[in-house]
C-alpha cells in the first residue's frame, strides 16, 4: 500500500555544520498509528518540524501523499493536521471562532462542519465553552482546543506532539478513543509521547529515536527483537536500546 508520510535519510537540525538527525528513514501507511519515542533531547521535535515543512532539511526526502513540500506545497500542507506540544491559540478568539477558521483553511463544506464541530464539542466535554475566549481556558481545554481543530479537517495524516500533557483521564479517554477510530477509517498517524505504556497499547509500530538515530523500529516484536532477547515489553526494549554501549545511565 502507498505510504501517507515517507521520511527517506532525513539528516537535518538547527544548524548545517550541527546535524541533529542523521540519516532518519521511515515510513506510515494508511490506518496506521506510529509512535516516535526516544529521551529527551533525541530529536523527536526536530523530527516533527522537518516533517511540517517549518525547518530544512541538509539532506533527504520527506513526502506526503507522494509528494515533497517543495513540489506541491499546497497538496502536502492540506494532507496534515497537526497539535503540537504546547497550545498556540489566539486568546482573544472563542473555541467556536478557532473551529471556523480551521474549518475554513481546510475547505470544510458548512454540512460538515456543523456535525463535525458538535461532535468533537461532545467528545470533549467543550460545550459549555464554545463561546469562551481562549486566553480564558484552561490549559489542558486548550489543548483540547487544538485537538479539535486537527480532528475537524478529518486529513489523510495527524502529527501529535506529546497530546496527553495537561490533559484530565476524561480527555485522554476522549482522544484515544478517537485516535483509534480515525485509525480506522484510513487515516494515518504519528504521534510522539513518554508515556510508554499508552504508546505501547495503541500504536502498531514504534519508531526508537536515540541522539537523532533510529535505533530500532518495527511492530512490539520487532523492536523487542532489535532490543535483545529477554524484553518483555515496550518500556524494557526501549531502555535496553538507549542504554546500550553507554556503560552508564542514558545521557540525551
Ligand atoms: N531551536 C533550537 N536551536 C538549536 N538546537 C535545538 C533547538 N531545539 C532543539 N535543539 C536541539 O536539538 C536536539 C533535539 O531536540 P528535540 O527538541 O528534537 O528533542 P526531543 O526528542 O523532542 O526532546 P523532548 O522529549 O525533550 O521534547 C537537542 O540537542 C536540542 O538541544
Amino acid at each position: 500500500m502507498e505510504s501517507v508520510l515517507q521520511v527517506d535519510q532525513l539528516t537535518g537540525g538547527y544548524s548545517p555544520r550541527k546535524p541533529v538527525l542523521h540519516g532518519i528513514s521511515f515510513t506510515i501507511r494508511p490506518g496506521e498509528m506510529v509512535g516516535l519515542i526516544g529521551l529527551n533531547g533525541a530529536g523527536k521535535s526536530t523530527t516533527i518540524k522537518h516533517i511540517l515543512g517549518l525547518m530544512k532539511q541538509h539532506k533527504g526526502d520527506i513526502r506526503i501523499n507522494g509528494v515533497t513540500l517543495e513540489e506541491n506545497p499546497e497538496r502536502y500542507r492540506s494532507a496534515f493536521a497537526y497539535v503540537p506540544e504546547t497550545p498556540v491559540l489566539f486568546d482573544e478568539l472563542t473555541v467556536q471562532d478557532h473551529m471556523r477558521l480551521t474549518g475554513m483553511a481546510y475547505g470544510v463544506e458548512e454540512q460538515l462542519y456543523a456535525k463535525r464541530s458538535e461532535r468533537l464539542l461532545q467528545e470533549f466535554h467543550m460545550n459549555a465553552k464554545v463561546n469562551a475566549f481562549s486566553g480564558h481556558l484552561s490549559k489542558g481545554m486548550k489543548q483540547k482546543v487544538m485537538i479539535m481543530n486537527a480532528l475537524l479537517p478529518e486529513p489523510p495524516l495527524y502529527i501529535i506532539d506529546e497530546p496527553f500533557l495537561g490533559l484530565d483521564p476524561l480527555g485522554i479517554r476522549s482522544l484515544l478513543e478517537r485516535l483509534v477510530k480515525v485509525k480506522e477509517s484510513g487515516a494515518a498517524i504519528l504521534m510522539s509521547s513518554h508515556i510508554l505504556a499508552t504508546v505501547e497499547a495503541y500504536c502498531d509500530r514504534f519508531l526508537v529515536l536515540h541522539r537523532g538515530r533510529m535505533v530500532a523500529q518495527g511492530t512490539l516484536d520487532e523492536v523487542k527483537g532489535q532490543a535483545g532477547a529477554g524484553a518483555k515489553t515496550l518500556e524494557e526494549a526501549f531502555y535496553r536500546l538507549v542504554t546500550e554501549g553507554d556503560g552508564d545511565e542514558p545521557v540525551a
